[in-house]
């Protein structure tokens, strides 16, 4: 199977801290893949530079098979970016937001009305459509921007914690238009820490720890007999068990 995305030797450091420290990450074509891993593990920092915000230091990343860094513009436009602390125009309804989207690909305005239109009914934005974005919940900020990300009908799909501050009815729908997507021969890679979620969702997985890939394939084999959040625990190390050996033997404790 083809890949969607390759990476080589991926490397970025920020003043003496290594973030990402040689990354070859691979998510074959189709796939619905996670990329999950402690806090401060590097997803973030990978996923920006796979999706071009953010300039490696060293290494590759193709997506499909096009170099991104040597052509940006062309990757650019067969991606849909999920970024982290997404920054959305606030003064904009979310109509109006991908309807500038819309514009910004290129797409004729009265495609990009229809298709406003099916993904604000699909995720149960139509009523706050006129609103403005700054008025937005978080979870209504996750799906217009899962929306704009959407419009131009991407290849691959790139989404950074896309189910934080998410409620379960509205993670519920992201779900059931990522699987829509997926079926049809796309490609999704989102980065979580939510590993049932991840069971439940993906096919692929990739497993981070300290800058670096420690696993990385079908989720059948990454999880094995014991389950993703076991396999987890014993990739990344179970750090501070939280213990009396490591202190806080204070908290709880009698007071007077
Ligand atoms: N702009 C920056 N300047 C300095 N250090 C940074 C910067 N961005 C990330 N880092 C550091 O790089 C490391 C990786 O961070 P990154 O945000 O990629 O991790 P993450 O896996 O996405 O974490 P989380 O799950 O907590 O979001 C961390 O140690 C972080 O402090």
């Amino acid at each position: 199977m083809a890949d969607s995305v390759r990476t080589q030797g991926l490397f970025k450091r920020f003043g003496e801290q290594v973030a990402v420290g040689g990354v070859d990450l691979v998510v074959p074509k189709g796939s619905f893949a996670g990329l999950v891993g402690p806090n401060g593990a590097g997803k973030t920092t990978t996923l920006s530079m796979i999706t071009g915000l953010l300039r490696p230091d060293g290494g590759v990343v193709l997506v499909d098979g096009v170099d991104v860094w040597q052509d940006p513009v062309v990757v650019k436009a067969g991606i849909g970016v999920l970024p982290e602390g997404l920054r959305l125009f606030e003064r904009l309804s979310g109509r109006e937001l991908l309807s500038y989207n819309g514009q910004l690909r290129g797409i004729p305005k009265a495609e990009v009305e229809r298709r406003a239109g099916e993904l604000l009914k699909v995720m149960d934005l139509t009523e706050a459509a006129d609103k403005l974005v700054v008025d937005y919940s978080t979870g209504m900020r996750k799906k217009i921007g899962l929306a704009a990300a959407l419009l131009h009908n991407p290849a691959v799909l790139f989404l950074d914690e896309p189910f934080e501050g998410v409620d379960p009815v509205s993670a519920n729908t992201l779900v059931e238009v990522l699987r829509r997507y997926t079926a049809s021969g796309s490609t999704v890679v989102f980065s979580s820490h939510v590993m049932d979620l991840v069971e439940r969702l993906c096919d692929w997985v990739s497993v981070m720890n300290r800058g670096r890939i420690v696993a990385q394939g079908p989720l059948a084999e990454v999880r094995g007999e014991r389950g993703l959040n076991q396999a987890f625990l014993d990739l990344v190390g179970v750090r501070n068990g939280g213990g009396e050996e490591d202190g806080l033997s204070w908290l709880g404790a009698a007071r007077s």
